[in-house]
């Protein structure tokens, strides 16, 4: 794999910072070892001294004065070394990925713990984006992306997706345009990136089959795609077993995922995790070098504490009475959509996470019915032009999230929606 293929010019010209160089050698270095180096606080004069968890069945989970030193310090940009270990052996149970153990140093696997998943796309995006440049993207898609990706202006290509995910024949499609070939040609403008989100799609609901899943990735091996997988809803799936991650396919290191602990353990914590080639891992390191430096080490020790506690067996079994909760919900979400849209609305039974897309059958563009009447109603959801990489096309779709309300509420929600969409056919 040639990486440099991939990175833009600001990503190719990051160096590491000298301070967290520094930062490492003191933190590997031996106790004998005299530091004057970093300019780091002094941790003795921190007010915070220990803390204890108490989790939702009853169990207290300490933090004792050493860990709470380290907690509150500045430390290594990767993330603890302890999560990031933790999450290393998370990921080979998980996942099992082939490039684990290669000798290859750029393609070898390596973890890095970033402030939410959210921060580990951005990254990744500024540094393979170049304003103009071709990138592929599954449409429609997350928000949160394409408000990382459009303002660098790349070309995006959207890549049609239904109930099972990504199409991959519209993929080969627009590759088509390109030989394979192409990708041996700097000057070329073939596409170097694929982004997607194959579980519990934002905001479809899909899931991706195994059997296009190892069509994507022939296809990236074909064109020299570098894959973001995107799942912060793998663990959320409603059926099992899991389908294997792009990432358990890797042979080459050409997938870069993001899993996410705000599905499963908290969304405030903002706690995300970049699975991928060393050469990749490495780009992100740097910038984040040069931002955020790492991430909160209060959260890191806090998310650290509560998984140890829980083991990887333990975490397993939270995911799944997660997902059963989540299930629940979807199953009152289809009930009420079918009770009051049958006629007015279409839609697919998600296979995950915690969102259902309407397409509306008599409107033409959701967002000022969304907007304006649907909240003068009192019940909102976000009009489909936000998940579209031409925002300002009509859109006749919606997303709404079965996450947070009760089906009782989501009854009403959706009995609202439809008296309003009567009232407006008969106008
Ligand atoms: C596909 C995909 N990738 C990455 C992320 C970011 O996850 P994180 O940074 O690891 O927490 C997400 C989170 N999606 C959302 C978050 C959210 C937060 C507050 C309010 C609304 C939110 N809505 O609507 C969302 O869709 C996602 O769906």
């Amino acid at each position: 794999m040639n990486y440099s293929r991939f990175f833009n010019p600001t990503s190719l010209a990051r160096q590491p910072s000298a301070i967290r160089v520094m930062t490492a050698i003191v933190a590997s270095g031996p106790p004998s070892l005299i530091s004057m180096a970093g300019g780091m606080p002094n941790a003795d004069l921190f007010p915070i001294h220990e803390a204890s968890l108490t989790l939702r069945d009853g169990s207290v989970l300490r933090i004792p004065p050493e860990q709470m030193k380290k907690a509150l310090q500045y430390s290594a940009t990767p993330g603890l070394p302890e999560l990031v270990q933790w999450m290393k052996t998370l990921q080979k149970q998980m996942h099992n990925p082939p490039t684990r153990g290669i000798s290859d140093p750029q393609r070898q696997l390596d973890v890095l713990i970033t402030t939410g998943s959210q921060d580990g796309i951005c990254k990744t995006m500024e540094a393979c984006l170049q304003e103009g440049q071709n990138v592929l993207l599954e449409t429609p898609t997350y928000s949160g992306t394409l408000s990382i990706v459009k303002p660098m202006r790349p070309k995006m290509l959207g890549i049609k997706s239904d109930k099972d995910g990504l199409d991959p024949a519209h993929l080969r499609e627009v590759l088509s345009k390109w030989h394979p070939s192409d990708a041996k040609d700097d000057s070329s403008s073939i596409p170097r990136l694929l982004y997607l989100v194959p579980n519990g799609g934002n905001p479809t609901g899909a899931g991706l089959t195994l059997k296009r899943k190892k069509e994507i990735y022939e296809l990236a091996q074909q064109y020299d795609l570098l894959i973001l997988e995107d799942d912060p809803y793998y663990y959320l799936q409603f059926n099992e077993p899991y389908i294997p991650s792009l990432l358990s396919m890797d042979v080459d290191g050409r997938v870069v995922r993001f899993d996410s602990v705000s599905k499963l353990l908290s969304g405030g914590a903002r706690v995300g995790v970049v699975t991928g080639p060393k050469a990749v891992l490495e780009r992100i390191n740097f910038h984040m070098q040069a931002s955020v430096l790492h991430t909160s080490g209060l959260a890191q020790t806090c998310i650290l504490s509560v998984l140890e506690s829980m083991g990887q067996d333990g975490l397993r079994k939270h995911a799944h009475t997660v997902a059963d909760f989540y299930l629940k919900q979807r199953d009152a979400c289809i009930a009420a959509v079918e009770k009051h849209l049958t006629g007015l609305a279409e839609w697919s039974v998600p296979s995950g996470g915690m969102f259902l897309w309407i397409r509306l059958l008599h409107v033409k563009d959701t967002f000022s019915l969304i907007t304006e009447k649907a909240r003068a109603a009192e019940v909102i959801f976000v009009p489909g032009q936000a998940f579209m990489i031409d925002e300002a096309a009509p859109s006749p779709y919606l997303r709404a999230s079965y996450s947070l309300v009760s089906p009782a509420d989501m009854d009403k929600g959706f009995q609202r929606l439809a008296d309003l969409l009567r009232e407006q056919s008969k106008e």
